[in-house]
């Protein structure tokens, strides 16, 4: 753009405007268009694939243009945001016809991505939060919003804690302090959509005013949040920010929720990642949501995944919600009548929540009337039931009475989607907009019978009601006729053979007539903007009916899983022993091609007893499978589910903690053993006597006499902490078999193959005792390798095997870890090549001095000897 002496005053205004806003993209009004201009104009084309086209005002200004009507905003706004770009709207707020020169405009909103209400915007089984961060010396304060459904969210702790909550929750946007950007990414990654604010922003006074302002309390305290003190400097970034956007009407976020570490079996994300919870897009497919959901609302969806991740650790709620399950499950009617209303219902969060930004459309106001029906039936199926817990949500459950009976008197039976098309309110609402409706509809009608009346009372016949805009309606005479008219008739036009009078009957009606429609739609507008504001007042008990049905669903939802997939009712206990019956993995079962049936286990752990079982079995047989199905069984009992186990005596557990070797986490750059070992310790610095721990081939991403180390004196450890965690340990290492003659509380456990010829079939039993070897020849067979290749290490395993037992037969029983692990030192081959002295023999020589053994790969170590045979040959 060139200066702005040559810009029309509309430019000048725009320019003004987007000064405010120079990280957003503005939509300014002009007319019936949102227009975009220069740099806003090239990528509003390009994201919406719409035209760019210059705007030439004179030699001196242009500008690239784009633009699209004013009705299609909901089409592209979306696809904007959707696409990492912040839309500010810029708006005309006076009425063009009323005004002379330029039209006065201003930002009516600001769409961000975790700003966002429209519904092309969200999932609807999802949360969209906004998150604001507020870092401390030591700790980190959070507040999570998501303006879609008025739920506002607060914590604070370490940054581990922190990060976990943001990994689960998944905000679409991250506002934080500006000066923290290195630092944010840094600790969390940089995979979030952030934004930044001054850091003056992030202060406890002002965060306090403005909480007690929107909440209009007079302390905190009410929400538990009082001593959070950086958890409330974040929700008070939270408001300054919704202010920014110029997002004024909040009345739908009417509580803060407190999230305590301590109310919830606490998981990491590494354990969240690889339990497989969540998942997202493809990878969805088998995850321990997908499998658990049969939901039927969108409110029971989002609730599900916070459980997921939130699950209880308060024995008294959780068995509160096994046994509704339980009782669900025993009335099949109430249960089925109860899904019907809860479908039926509509997803009451996020219409209330339209209600005070004023984006409720007539349409959705029915369907809250509609949900208020079902709030009702439901209160009343449940009110007394013999079910505590039941009794006490319906108890919570406000039908609202007055505004639904309010609603369904006013609302037609089936409006229209947008109020300023009319025809919203019913009959009988209001007099006047009856009777303008009635002169609009009978307009024409009217005017004949006033015709007729006329013609009666005069006498004349051939008497004309016309109109002309002029003098609007008039009764037109002809000459032959002029004697008979009244005197109170107004004469007010004469043509060459009739007059044309007005009468005052008749310009009264003209007033109505003519602007009936516009008062309709103004009356329409008037009274539906009363019963917003009157609905207003009932957002608070309606978002707790949209609480109580989602708890509903979900635990109806677990009561319908029970029934399908055989799940039964876990004993959790205050004590510590663990022990699951016939118990299977949730996700594979529901996964296993036709025709496969899941092989189930019994699985005990016991501080006093069996601490820590070594898992050994060949590669592909289960030891991970189990793992898992024991983190994921205890977690599903702790969120007040049955579980996939013909019985399940499980302790009040604080945290699950899973870690999986290194090279089975390449993804993500996170496959260094450093960071195997990093995560590890962290386990080891922060287990109590109620974690559940599972290690699956720790140690396996450096060498293996390291590795073999490393997994050894984890489980000397771990055995010797006097929280006593419980441990499985999946392993290949079979030396560690040993640990159970050296230990009281380890116990060797494998999972049981059947050899048959060179074949081996996997029964997938667990048994006691270790096994003894791994069959990863065989895995690599399946895998495709060469027939050749597997001859080859097939024969070099035996010669390493037989070597290895010549030296134990030799060697006095080891006692201690140091000479277990020297014991393990590589057998001196005496393969019949290096009798030879020939060139090959050197070659070879040469290849095997390159080698780090400790660096090799199983893999590797195959392809290297398949290079050594071709080099015999
Ligand atoms: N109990 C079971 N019943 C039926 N199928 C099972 C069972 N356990 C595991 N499987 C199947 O076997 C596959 C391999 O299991 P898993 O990954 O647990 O083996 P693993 O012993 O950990 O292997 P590796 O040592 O190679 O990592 C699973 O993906 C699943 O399809």
């Amino acid at each position: 753009m060139s200066k702005s002496s040559a810009e029309t005053p509309l430019m000048q205004q725009h320019k003004a405007i987007k000064q405010k806003y120079p990280d957003a993209i503005l939509l300014f009004r002009v007319g019936d268009f949102y227009e975009t201009f220069g740099e806003d104009a090239i990528i509003t084309s390009k994201v919406l694939g719409i035209t760019l086209t210059k705007r030439n005002n004179g030699a001196a200004f242009s500008s690239e243009l784009a633009g699209f009507p004013h009705h299609a905003l909901d089409t592209y706004l979306h696809k904007l945001v959707k696409a990492g770009y912040r839309v500010a709207i810029c708006d005309q707020l006076e009425d063009p016809k009323q005004v002379k020169g330029i039209v006065k405009r201003g930002v009516t909103e600001m769409v961000t991505p975790g700003v966002a209400t429209s519904d092309k915007l969200l999932e609807h089984n999802s949360n969209n939060f906004l998150a604001a961060i507020h870092f401390a010396d030591d700790k980190v304060g959070i507040a999570l919003l998501d303006i879609s459904t008025g739920e506002l969210f607060a914590s604070e702790g370490n940054a581990e804690y922190i990060d976990k909550l943001l990994q689960s929750l998944k905000p679409a946007e991250v506002i934080f302090q500006r000066n923290y950007q290195k630092h944010f990414k840094e600790t969390f990654g940089s995979k979030f959509y952030t934004y930044t604010l001054d850091s003056w922003i992030f202060d406890e006074a002002y965060a306090t005013e403005s909480l007690l302002k929107h909440f209009q309390t007079h302390s905190l305290k009410g929400y538990g949040v009082e001593a959070m003190p950086l958890a409330i400097i974040a929700a008070g970034a939270i408001f300054h920010y919704l202010k920014d956007t110029e997002h004024p009407n909040l009345q739908h976020i009417t509580s803060i929720q407190r999230l305590e570490r301590e109310d919830y079996l606490w998981m990491d994300r590494f354990t969240i990642r690889n339990l497989e919870l969540l998942g997202s897009g493809v990878e969805n497919g088998h995850t321990l949501l997908k499998v658990l959901d049969s939901t039927v609302s969108p409110m029971g969806a989002r609730l599900l995944k916070r459980w997921i991740v939130l699950p209880y650790k308060d024995l008294g709620k959780i068995n509160e919600r096994l046994d509704l399950v339980e009782f669900l499950i025993k009335d099949v009617d109430l249960r089925t009548r109860l899904t019907q209303h809860i479908k039926q219902a509509g997803d009451i969060e996020r219409l209330v929540s339209k209600i005070p930004l004023r984006k409720i459309n007539p349409r959705e106001v029915l369907q809250i009337a509609r949900g208020l029906q079902h709030v009702d039936a439901i209160r009343n199926e449940c009110l007394h039931a013999s079910n505590d817990y039941l009794k006490r949500l319906a108890d919570a459950l406000n039908p609202c009475l007055y505004i639904l009976e309010k609603i369904l008197k006013d609302i037609v039976e089936n409006p229209p989607v947008l109020i300023s098309k009319g025809s919203v309110i019913k009959e009988g609402v209001h007099a006047e907009l009856d009777e303008l409706r009635n002169i609009a509809s009978m307009g024409k009608s009217y005017l004949v019978q006033m015709q007729q009346k006329e013609c009666e009372a005069t006498g004349i016949s051939s008497l004309k009601v016309g109109f002309n805009n002029v003098f609007g309606y008039y009764l037109e005479v002809t000459n032959m006729h002029k004697s008979k008219v009244p005197e109170t008739w107004m004469r007010k036009q004469t043509l060459a053979n009739c007059e044309r009078y007005i009468t005052q009957e008749l310009k009264t009606y003209e007033e109505k007539i003519v602007g009936a429609e516009d008062k309709i739609l103004a009356i329409e507008q008037e009274l539906y903007d009363k019963l917003l504001l009157e609905l207003q007042d009932y957002i608070a008990p309606m978002q707790i009916n949209g609480n109580v049905l989602a708890i509903l669903d979900c635990l109806t939802c677990f009561a319908q899983n029970a029934l399908h997939y055989n799940y039964k009712k876990p004993i959790l206990h205050q004590g510590l022993e663990f022990e699951i019956k016939d118990s299977r993995h949730p996700v594979i079962e529901r996964n296993l091609p036709v025709g496969e049936n899941y092989i189930s286990n019994d699985i005990s752990l016991d501080p006093s007893a069996q601490q820590v079982i070594i898992l050994t079995g060949p590669n592909m047989s289960g030891k991970s499978a189990l793992l898992r199905q024991t983190a994921l069984i205890t977690l599903m009992a702790h969120m007040g589910s049955f579980v996939p186990a013909s019985a399940a005596t499980i302790p009040i557990t604080d945290k699950i903690f899973t870690r999986v070797g290194a090279s089975d986490n390449l993804s993500g750059g996170e496959s260094t053993f450093m960071v195997e070992m990093n995560e590890t310790a962290s386990i080891i610095n922060n287990l109590t006597p109620r974690s559940l721990i599972l290690l699956d081939e720790i140690g396996r991403g450096t060498s293996t006499y390291d590795g073999i180390s490393i997994a050894w004196s984890i489980v000397e450890y771990l055995h010797s902490s006097p929280h006593a965690p419980k441990t499985l340990f999946a392993t290949h290492y079979h030396e560690l078999n040993e640990l159970e003659n050296k230990l009281l509380r380890v116990k060797n456990y494998h999972v049981t193959n059947k050899e048959v010829g060179n074949k081996i079939i996997f029964l997938r039993k667990l048994a006691p005792g270790g096994s003894t070897h791994s069959f990863g020849i065989h895995v690599a067979k399946m895998a495709g390798m060469p027939p050749k290749l597997i001859d080859r290490a097939n024969e070099v395993l035996q010669q390493l095997e037989s070597k290895h037992v010549d030296e134990e037969s030799s060697s006095p029983k080891t006692e201690d870890l140091s000479t277990n692990i020297k014991k393990l030192s590589v057998p001196k081959l005496q393969l019949s090549i290096f009798d030879a002295h020939s060139e090959t023999f050197d070659e070879i020589r040469t290849m095997l001095d390159s080698i780090d053994i400790n660096r090799l790969t199983p893999v590797e170590a195959l392809m290297k000897l398949n290079e050594i045979k071709q080099k015999v040959k």
